[in-house]
């Protein structure tokens, strides 16, 4: 598989002040995303989800830093890159979407200006032809008479409409990359299975790759291809949707998957995952899981490596393999 997006061994830290040592919340993460694949990363909140996306976008902000490893997208180096560069791949490379729209939209501008702005930003046109190109896009989200609502400020959209001209904008120069960080979260379910319905047919069409961000393995089991799963700021579980959803190797991943409500467990208790993330500053010795895991042994006091298993790796000892033994049995 040819990458477009490579990172390795990424390490994010917020300073916690002066002499003091950073606190990593992305810890040694490694993922590879192909040209039109769709990555599901997927872990509780607080897991370093967002952090690592916006680490890629090298949007953090301050105190954040991006303290270890290589973030590498189609051959440019995004860590040692100048900001020109990076300004110039994010927004026309590299695009991202939000949980809340508002931070793509400036309330105090009409949607037209502001996407007449972002077309303008990377591509010499007339701004009549910015205008159309902006119409077609709102067009192409679902927004009812488009010509009209260019002429419309963000407070005069509901919610699901305001998001989907985020998207818009996002998709505006058919972006290699798309960093969707829970961008239906906030939204009700049918809107929810609508948008996601849209923004899958557009970035099929253009070949368009993929890191959607969420708490919800639904929505990874319908869009993604491949997921990667965050526990306290590390991977624990790499791998195909298909098989990492249906046979899960890591006992969080397994725990999250029981958690789930579905058709086939009406009925039937959900079983949640005991306890509580602990704080990222306070994580247990060794594997970070351990304490809210039923499989946890004393060898779970040495912090695991990502162990790789054909396609697919996982970073624990005892891991939930059906009819293969644990590491340590
Ligand atoms: N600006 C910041 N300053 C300090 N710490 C931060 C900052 N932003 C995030 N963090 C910390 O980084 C850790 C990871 O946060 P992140 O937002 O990436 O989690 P997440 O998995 O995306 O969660 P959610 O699903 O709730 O968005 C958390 O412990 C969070 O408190």
């Amino acid at each position: 598989m040819t990458a477009l997006l490579k990172v390795s061994n990424l390490v994010t830290e917020f300073g916690t002040g002066k002499g003091q040592p950073g606190l990593r919340v992305v810890n040694d993460v490694s993922l590879t995303v192909a040209r039109g694949k769709v990555l599901g990363l997927v872990g509780e909140s607080g897991s370093g989800k967002s952090v690592t996306g916006f680490s890629i976008m090298r949007l953090l902000e301050k105190p954040g830093r991006i303290a270890g490893g290589q973030i590498v997208f189609d051959g440019t180096d995004i860590v040692n890159c100048s900001d020109e560069e990076m300004r110039q791949l994010r927004g026309k490379r590299i695009a991202m979407v939000f949980q809340d729209p508002t931070m793509t939209l400036n309330p105090v501008l009409t949607i037209g200006t502001q996407m007449v702005e972002a077309v303008q930003a990377h591509e010499k046109m007339s701004r009549h032809a910015a205008r159309q190109r902006s119409r077609d896009a709102l067009g192409l989200v679902g927004i009812p008479s488009p010509e009209e609502r260019l002429s419309a400020y963000p407070h005069q959209f509901s919610g699901g409409m305001r998001q989907r001209v985020a998207i818009a904008i996002a998709l505006l120069h058919k972006p290699d990359l798309i960093i969707a960080d829970e961008p239906t979260t906030a939204l009700d379910v049918t809107i929810q299975s609508q948008i996601i319905s849209e923004f899958q047919k557009l970035t099929e069409e253009a070949n368009t790759a993929v890191i959607w961000i969420t708490h919800d393995l639904a929505i990874v089991s319908r869009l993604a291809d491949d997921v990667a799963v965050m526990y306290a700021g590390r991977l624990v579980e790499t791998g195909p949707v298909a098989k990492v959803l249906t046979d899960p190797y890591h006992p969080y991943t397994a725990g999250l998957i029981a958690s789930v409500p579905s058709q086939n467990k009406r009925g039937e208790a959900l079983r949640q995952i005991r306890g509580m993330t602990p704080a990222i500053n306070r994580l247990p010795q060794g594997c970070s899981f351990r304490t809210r895991c039923d499989r946890a042994t004393n060898a779970c006091r040495v912090m695991p490596g990502l162990m790789p298993a054909d396609d697919r790796s996982f970073r624990c000892i005892h891991p939930v393999m059906r009819g293969l033994h644990d590491a340590c049995d």
